[in-house]
């Protein structure tokens, strides 16, 4: 089951001018900074009441950030849904016709498991869908 929004996903040019700037906008810091380097991202997270903002800034060129900002500019990149059981709803989506773009969890920012729908297959929105590490899942990870 998706239960809530967990974060919007933006991509940044500079991480450090836009933590100052989202710290202005919302009144509070970062809680958190962590690069993802097996998604090619530094992160960091303000909490917005039950959600967060992520800011994305690429860490090579390779990375899908990189390429989202050549070819789109900085904006909403991607939103992340928090789930309470990743695998099984991995499962429901690709019977439902949804394109994965993983075929396992990854690990994400954050202390979650993260998978990701292809936007060309929900109107252009990059989806992603995320769990807490620790919880218990429908079958066990590798
Ligand atoms: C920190 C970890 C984690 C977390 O814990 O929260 C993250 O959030 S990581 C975030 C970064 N990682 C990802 O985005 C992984 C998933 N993304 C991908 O696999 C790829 O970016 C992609 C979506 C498959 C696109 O890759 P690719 O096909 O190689 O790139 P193109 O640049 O050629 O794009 C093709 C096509 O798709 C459009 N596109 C790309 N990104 C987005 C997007 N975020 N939202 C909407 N549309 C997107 C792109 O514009 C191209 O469209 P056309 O030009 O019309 O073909
Ligand atoms: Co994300």
């Amino acid at each position: 089951m998706l239960t809530n929004i967990e974060h919007i996903g933006i991509a940044v040019r500079n991480i450090a001018a836009s933590n100052d700037l989202f710290t202005k906008l919302l009144n509070t810091a970062p809680y958190k900074a962590e690069t993802v380097e097996s998604e090619g991202v530094t992160t960091s997270f303000f909490r917005v009441n039950q959600t967060k903002l992520e800011l994305l800034e690429a860490t090579s060129p390779n990375s899908p950030i990189a390429r989202f900002l050549e070819k789109k500019g900085e904006g909403i990149h991607h939103i992340a849904f928090e789930v309470d059981d990743i695998l099984a709803e991995m499962e429901r989506l690709k019977t439902e016709g949804f394109m994965l773009l993983n075929e396992t969890p990854r690990p994400g920012a954050d202390n979650k498991l993260v998978c990701f729908l292809h936007p060309k297959g929900t109107n252009g929105v990059l989806i992603e869908l995320c769990q807490e590490r620790n919880k218990p899942t429908s079958e066990p990870l590798e």
